[in-house]
């Protein structure tokens, strides 16, 4: 949950983005609008038709066919109510939905041009909330709260130019009587919410304590804290009781104090009145009208009282939103960005390259860097855990830029090309296989949309993929589940490297995972590492014996520097960092012992 600012903004200019986006719905802002005029007025032409119908209808000895006329003009008065409301509210609710729509589309394709920095600092969990919590408190703002202003604004109005017109010496009375009504109601509705957040947030106290302990259940009785729990519970129990209890006191004085307000006026009026009639001055009919009117403006006025606590929530949640609306993009295209080579050649190097994550600005994690990956080669990365091999990948995907140094692909330095044009030319096998949650077809077809499925099924045959997808009730088509949970980690990685295959780009990096494989999906997964990395340029973070067996070249990384470089045999001969990593790590892979990382 977002939380709201402890001292909330007053000022409701944010709100001027949302009228923006309600303004790209010029028809429907007319209907909305003239719906809710009819609504208005309606609303108010019913008192005015109780009056006639008072005064005239009821007479005795009047006419049947002026009842008649009457009560059907009346009748006329309510269908057109019923109707311009529905008109009314599915105008409004339907601005809601479609407005908060809108910007949640907005928010979203921003989103997606942030570079991965940007994410850290901001927790994807909180801005998910914001796509949900502050877009909802806007739907209710526009689909709500601006047509219950606007037609309470003029009911107001207009139940006050008619109750002058009706008997304008009560209504100086009522103009006293609303401020003395309205006022102590608002005060303490305020203090009631106030009251209320904090006997939830008890109530969420009592959640959380329950679900602590039991989850903990063992321990507690394990250490015989049973008593020191009821103590605890007991305390909280407590807490919320007396929070609950200052809320309801609060609700029956208001109670009492708004009942005599509201009766309390309307009996002195409704004495003033008496005088009138009785004096001949006034009649019943304009009494019952007034009373009716009094009623609706009182109505209005508390309604309005409402709304500019709504719109100030509705302010901060759009404050919010705009916040996310006005982050740059820290990694753009170029003004004139450069073309990459055609046919690509598959080059990668990084030169003299210095990087420091912008959450660490303390900590180089890649310092003077240099490496150059030919064409086809295939280059092993090791070294001990924080040593930087995922930060090369970082780099060469251009999700930061370094602060000293180049990265080229082909010649060309990443910062002057497209960002999307570089990520055309990679393929990327991350350490766990991100499985999105959409039909197997799909999950592999993320590296080419236009894979038909003979394409696919070839990409699948050649990651070992194949049998199990084959196996799956419905093929392609079976839906994966939420992170495909339906598969198990060497399967995931199949269709991480199927999906790469599918990608078919020049460049691959390749992160190794990590997790104990049995022998067979061991196998499985290095045939079909070994499959991808065939005739591409390969960047690989090995955690196998049998990767930095096969690779042209091994690059061992230190603190963000290369130490050691070589092959498999000329480094275990060395003596150095990598022949204490590999006997430390390899030796259990030769032995059968499950792999564990060599990172
Ligand atoms: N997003 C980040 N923000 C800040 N610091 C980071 C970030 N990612 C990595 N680092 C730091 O940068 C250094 C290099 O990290 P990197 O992930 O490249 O290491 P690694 O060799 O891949 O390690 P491992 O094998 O454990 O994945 C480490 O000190 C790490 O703590």
């Amino acid at each position: 949950m977002i939380e709201e600012p402890k001292r909330p903004r007053r000022s409701l200019g944010p709100l001027r983005m949302v009228w923006r986006e309600m303004l790209k719905y010029p028809g429907r802002m007319a209907t909305a609008g003239g719906a809710l005029i009819t609504t208005a007025t309606s609303t108010l032409a019913i008192p005015y038709g109780f009056r006639q119908i008072i005064d005239k209808g009821f007479a005795q000895g009047a006419d049947p066919n002026a009842i008649r006329s009457w009560f059907l003009m009346l009748m006329g008065v309510v269908v057109v109510l019923a109707v311009a409301t529905a008109i009314r509210f599915y105008s409004v609710s339907w601005l809601g939905e479609r407005v908060v729509g809108d910007i949640r589309l907005r928010v979203q394709r921003h989103l997606l041009t942030l570079a991965p920095s940007f994410f850290e600092e901001n927790s994807p969990k909180e801005i998910s909330s914001r796509m949900t919590a502050d877009t909802a408190i806007i739907e209710q703002i526009v689909g709500t709260t601006v047509s219950v202003a606007l037609r309470n604004a003029i009911m107001a109005l207009g139940g006050v130019i008619y109750l002058f017109a009706l008997e304008p010496g009560l209504t100086a009375w009522l103009v006293i009587a609303i401020p003395v009504v309205i006022l102590p109601i608002a005060a303490f509705g305020r203090k009631l919410r106030a009251v209320s957040r904090s006997s939830q947030d008890r109530v969420a106290d009592i959640g959380a304590l329950t679900a602590e302990v039991l989850g903990a259940l063992k321990v507690v009785q394990a250490f015989n804290q049973e008593g020191r729990e009821q103590g605890r519970f007991a305390a909280a129990v407590e807490r919320t009781f007396d929070t609950g209890r200052h809320r309801i006191m609060i609700r029956a004085i208001m109670t009492a104090v708004i009942m005599f307000l509201i009766f309390g006026s309307i009996t002195m009026i409704m004495w003033r009145g008496a005088i009138g009639v009785a004096e001949g001055s006034i009649t019943g009919g304009t009494i019952a009208a007034f009373v009716v009117t009094a009623g609706i403006v009182a109505g209005a006025f508390g309604s309005l009282t409402e709304v500019y606590g709504d719109l100030v929530r509705g302010a901060g949640a759009a404050s919010r939103l705009a916040e996310l609306l006005s982050e740059h993009p820290t990694i753009a295209p170029p003004a004139r960005a450069l073309v990459l080579p055609s046919p690509a050649r598959g080059k990668l190097a990084f030169e003299r390259v210095t990087f420091r994550y912008p959450s660490r600005p303390e900590l180089p994690a890649l310092h003077d860097f240099n490496l150059t990956i030919e064409p086809g080669e295939t280059v092993a990365i090791v070294g001990p855990s924080g040593a930087g091999k995922s930060t090369l990948f970082q780099l060469a995907e251009r999700f930061y830029d370094p602060q000293g140094g180049a990265i080229k692909i082909d010649g060309v330095p990443l910062a002057s090309a497209d960002p999307a044009e570089i990520r055309a030319r990679i393929a990327l096998v991350p350490q766990e296989g991100v499985l999105f949650a959409a039909s197997a077809r799909d999950n592999l077809r993320y590296g080419n949309w236009h894979a038909d499925d003979e394409a696919i099924w070839q990409a699948a045959r050649a990651a070992n993929a194949e049998g199990f997808l084959r196996a799956l009730p419905q093929g392609l088509d079976t839906f994966l589940g939420e992170d495909g949970a339906r598969l198990s980690g060497g399967q995931r990685q199949r269709i991480a490297i199927a999906r790469a295959l599918l990608r078919d780009a020049p460049i691959l990096l390749l992160d190794e995972a990590t997790s104990a494989l049995d022998a067979e999906s061991e196998r499985l997964v290095q045939d079909a590492v070994e499959t991808l990395m065939a005739q591409r340029t390969t960047l690989v973070i090995a955690h196998r014996l049998a990767t930095v067996r096969k690779a042209d070249r091994i690059v061992v990384m230190d603190g963000g520097r290369i130490v050691e470089q070589g092959t498999h045999e000329s480094l275990s001969g060395q003596g150095g960092l990598y022949a204490r990593l590999a006997s430390l790590q390899f030796d259990a892979v030769v032995s059968g012992q499950p792999i564990a990382p060599l990172g």
